[in-house]
């Protein structure tokens, strides 16, 4: 009998122990020019907290400082809603329509992804999960993404770019929530 078929992609065994939750939403069928990624960002406030500025949809520049402007284009909220999200100058990037793929105020999961707009991140698409973190104090949050690998830049180009972003829109989010909760501490 000939060599087995190599399979196209070998879920790599996690060497630590990913809560089910975590791997069921973060995990993505990735094509051969795409590239997935995730950011993890621990911040000191409740779920509930973070979860009331990460669900709306409708307002990402309450954290997203590269958002200049968003306009809800159709719906009211829930899945299937689109916005229009217009960035900050000096990106490679000038607007960006988005549909909202998942938003469960149970298990705190939401997800989008772009459908449109003169930027170079094709069919990306991200999902964010909350989870109070195991060690005690706090939220872990979590925020994946795939997206297509633009023409003439590499994989790593690619995740340096995206990761960076992410990183920043969750670093601000911590800073936001954080003052949220203190303030409602008081
Ligand atoms: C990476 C992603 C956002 C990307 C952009 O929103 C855009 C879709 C238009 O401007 C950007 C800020 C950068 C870009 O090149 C593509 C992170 C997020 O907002 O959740």
């Amino acid at each position: 009998a000939g060599a087995p078929t190599p399979t196209l992609y070998q879920k790599p065994s996690c060497p630590v122990d990913v809560p089910e939750v975590v791997s069921r939403h973060h995990t993505y069928a990735v094509g051969p020019n795409q590239c997935c990624s995730a950011v993890v960002q621990h911040i000191d406030a409740p779920a509930s907290t973070i979860w009331s500025v990460v669900r709306r949809f409708d307002t990402p520049q309450a954290y997203k400082h590269f958002v200049k402007s968003c306009r809800v284009i159709i719906g009211d909220g829930d899945v299937g809603t689109l916005r229009e999200v217009h960035v900050i100058s000096g990106l490679p990037a000038a607007c960006s329509t988005e549909r909202l793929e998942i938003v469960d105020d149970e298990n705190h999961v939401i997800s989008f992804s772009v459908v449109g707009g003169d930027h170079r991140l094709a069919n990306y698409r991200s999902v964010t999960t909350l989870h109070p973190s195991p060690t005690g104090t706090g939220t872990d949050v979590v925020e994946s993404y795939v997206v297509d690998i633009p023409p003439g830049n590499t994989w790593e180009e690619t995740c340096v770019f995206v990761d960076t972003i992410v990183r920043c829109n969750l670093q601000s989010l911590a800073q936001i929530a954080g003052n949220l909760s203190r303030s409602s501490n008081n």
